[in-house]
């Protein structure tokens, strides 16, 4: 069944034109991790619920999800949640440690792969996709939902590291040391991630990104082994569950992080949007990206919303120089941090609004 009618009509579609591939003379921005801790709102909200507990209740999830829209003109909102409801819902144990991050107690195994429950995982995570619904009301149409989800190998990282890590030694032991296993488990999490995005567009999710967070970790050899294939597949078989359930397109982003070595191989997948990390030279990414069919979204470093306003304006210019006149989504080159200054994100958002693009 299909939801994707009863919802309020969008009036704000500047970034899903931009993600399908139109160039516009306005900019559309939003920001990874604009819903979480560097606004006060929220973090007072922490207070009073646990991170999974907010994950959980659709009612909590949409008003999160909303503070950054309240708060900001933004030209998106993301659902919010993590990209470790996946593993929780696959049977693990996963905390959200305060000054840690998150922590998976007893982390993936050869000798425990075969309790992982992929079996009704996304019955599981309905709870995502009723938050999705209640969100999609509650925008009023004001502007559009993203969906997401973690890439397998990130996924796969947090699973057999049991957190985060500065090296994924752990991981990358199961990919050199145990190929055959290692491609099981990330089949089995493309898999989950397709049935999983499907369901998010199917309750209402207008857009959806994949984040591969810990590409970075890898190299050409390892992501054409252990990357690529997987994201080819969740794309194609996401575009051909959505076409066969009468459910409308969306367009699809894939946000690798660190994976300079494959940028080109990424930019031919035939994503919609991809993402470039502010570590990649504008020069570099509109090279690469000539003539191919895709959007390009980033890629200002976090860090920069640090400098005084002066400076950043002219950062956030200098970005726009590169990409304005092109397919281009504005946003962060990663998530925005819990320190960033709020007076420098409605900076770096009034700069981006008030740029007129001569196409
Ligand atoms: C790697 C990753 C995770 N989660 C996510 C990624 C991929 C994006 C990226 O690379 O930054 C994605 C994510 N996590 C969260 C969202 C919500 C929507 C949004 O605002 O973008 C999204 C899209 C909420 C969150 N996820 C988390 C918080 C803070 C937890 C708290 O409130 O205590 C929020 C608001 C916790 C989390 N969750 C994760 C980490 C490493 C941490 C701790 C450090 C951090 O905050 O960045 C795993």
């Amino acid at each position: 069944m299909s939801f994707q009618t009863k919802f309020p009509p969008l009036k704000n579609d500047l970034l899903i034109r931009a993600a399908w591939g139109e160039t516009l003379d306005k900019l559309p921005i939003w920001i990874m991790r604009q819903a979480g801790r560097y606004l006060p709102e929220f973090q007072e909200f922490r207070k009073k619920h646990t991170f999974f507990e907010i994950c959980q209740n659709p009612e909590l999830a949409c008003e999160v999800t909303l503070m950054p829209i309240r708060r900001f003109e933004l030209d998106a909102a993301i659902i919010f949640s993590d990209i470790l409801v996946i593993p929780q819902a696959l049977g693990m144990i996963v905390e959200m440690r305060p000054g840690v991050g998150p922590v998976l107690p007893e982390p993936l195994t050869l000798e425990n792969f075969d309790k992982l429950t992929p079996e009704g995982a996304v019955q599981r995570l309905q709870y995502v996709g009723d938050a999705i619904t209640l969100s999609r009301m509650r925008l009023e149409g004001k502007v559009p939902l993203f969906g997401f989800t973690g890439a397998p190998w990130t996924l796969m990282g947090y699973m057999v590291e049991g957190g985060g890590s500065k090296t994924m030694s752990k991981a990358k032991k199961w990919l050199y040391g145990h190929p055959e296993l290692s491609h099981k488990l990330l089949s089995m999490l493309t898999d989950v991630i397709i049935d999983y995005l499907v369901m998010q567009i199917r309750s209402g999710a207008q857009i959806v990104q994949v984040f591969d967070s810990s590409a970075e970790y890898l190299n050409k050899d390892l992501y054409h082994e252990f990357g690529l294939p997987y994201l080819e597949r969740i794309l194609k078989q996401v575009r051909d569950e959505v076409t066969k359930s009468k459910l409308e397109q969306v367009p699809m982003v894939l946000f690798a992080k660190g994976a300079h070595f494959c940028f080109p191989e990424i930019v031919n997948l035939g994503y919609n949007v991809v993402g470039a990390d502010w570590t990649m030279d504008p020069d570099v990414v509109n090279s690469i990206v000539e003539n191919k069919n895709v959007t390009i979204q980033g890629n200002l470093d976090p860090c920069a919303l640090y400098a005084p306003k002066e400076e950043l304006t002219k950062k956030i210019k200098n970005m726009l120089n590169k990409f304005a006149g092109k397919r281009y989504i504005v946003n962060l080159g990663h998530g925005i941090y819990p320190d960033a200054p709020i007076e420098s994100v409605q900076t770096f958002i009034d700069v981006v609004h008030n740029t007129k693009v001569h196409k």
